[in-house]
């Protein structure tokens, strides 16, 4: 079996960080493993508290896991801080880290900055020269850009800027965009679009988290970077079309609505 780590946050009601990337791993077929950089109290209706782990015990998981485990593939969610982020981006030169996914959480759906804006150009600097696929969303990717973001063509052209900082691969999430949920791949040479119709729901809690954890498992197995996105984007456009309504906010996504549906276990909400 495959194995696969994600480096994030973890979000007590289980839509989001940690909590969403091990459930992607298991409905993609991945050993999953993690290592915690934050404890967040959050719900489906905002985040209320926040506690960073100290930056020697980050390190420690990390070299807990590589030293231990091969690891197939790498998915890195919320990072909080500048010291969060420099021992992550130490670790994984160090253990020459392959298969790296950066999603660059920033802003959670209910507005609190799961990352301090004081280290939004640390990230960009350090950890977006060793992705593989970078997958930022319209908001994020204005903030790595500068730029305003309205059209395919401005998400092209921000796509283009952000391959700049040395990603192989940039994802421009479409999730914000009004119309539909077009996300558009760049390699360096050519933008691959990934359409699906908008889905009307308002259940879309850690719907980034579950996606680039679906990336990173799909490339743990093997597969090259467009297909493991296509895979991923099939999968969590299923997961938000039969997203939950769990708690009285912003619900999570379904991630194992096709396995549930294939053994009858549980049809749809
Ligand atoms: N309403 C929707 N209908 C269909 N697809 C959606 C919808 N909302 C988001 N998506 C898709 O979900 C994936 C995640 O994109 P999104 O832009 O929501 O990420 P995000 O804002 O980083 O998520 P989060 O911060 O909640 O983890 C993308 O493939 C996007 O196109
Ligand atoms: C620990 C953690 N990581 C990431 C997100 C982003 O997810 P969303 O934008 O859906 O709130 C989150 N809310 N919490």
């Amino acid at each position: 079996m495959k194995k696969a780590l994600t480096i994030a946050g973890s979000d007590s009601s289980g839509g989001a960080g940690i909590q969403a990337d091990l459930k992607a791993f298991a409905a993609n077929g991945v050993f999953g493993m993690s290592v915690i950089t934050a404890v967040t109290a959050q719900n489906t209706q905002g985040v209320f508290a926040v506690q960073d782990i100290d930056p020697a015990v980050i390190a420690k998981q990390i070299e807990a896991v590589f030293e231990d485990i091969e690891v197939d593939a790498v998915k890195i969610g919320m990072v909080s801080r500048i010291e969060t982020i420099e021992t992550i981006a130490a670790g994984l030169k160090k253990y020459r880290a392959r298969n790296v996914v950066v999603d660059p959480v920033m802003v959670s759906k209910s507005g609190y900055h799961l990352l301090n804006p004081a280290a939004e150009s640390k990230l960009t600097a350090l950890l977006l020269p060793l992705a593989t696929v970078v997958t930022p969303n319209i908001p994020e990717a204005e903030v790595i850009t500068g730029m305003k973001i309205t059209s395919l063509q401005d998400m092209e052209e921000a796509a283009k800027m952000i391959h700049c900082f040395g990603p192989q691969n940039v994802l421009l999430k479409g999730g914000h965009r009004t119309d539909d949920a077009t996300d558009i791949l760049f390699d360096g040479n050519t933008f691959r679009y990934f359409s699906s119709p908008r889905i009307a729901t308002t259940n879309t809690h850690g719907t980034g988290c579950t996606l680039s954890a679906a990336i990173a498992a799909n490339l743990a197995r093997g597969y090259a970077v467009y297909d493991a996105v296509a895979l991923a984007k099939e999968y969590i456009t299923t997961a938000i079309a039969h997203a939950l309504a769990i708690g009285k906010g912003v619900g999570p996504t379904h991630h194992f609505y096709d396995l549930y549906k294939r053994a009858g276990v549980f049809i749809d909400e």
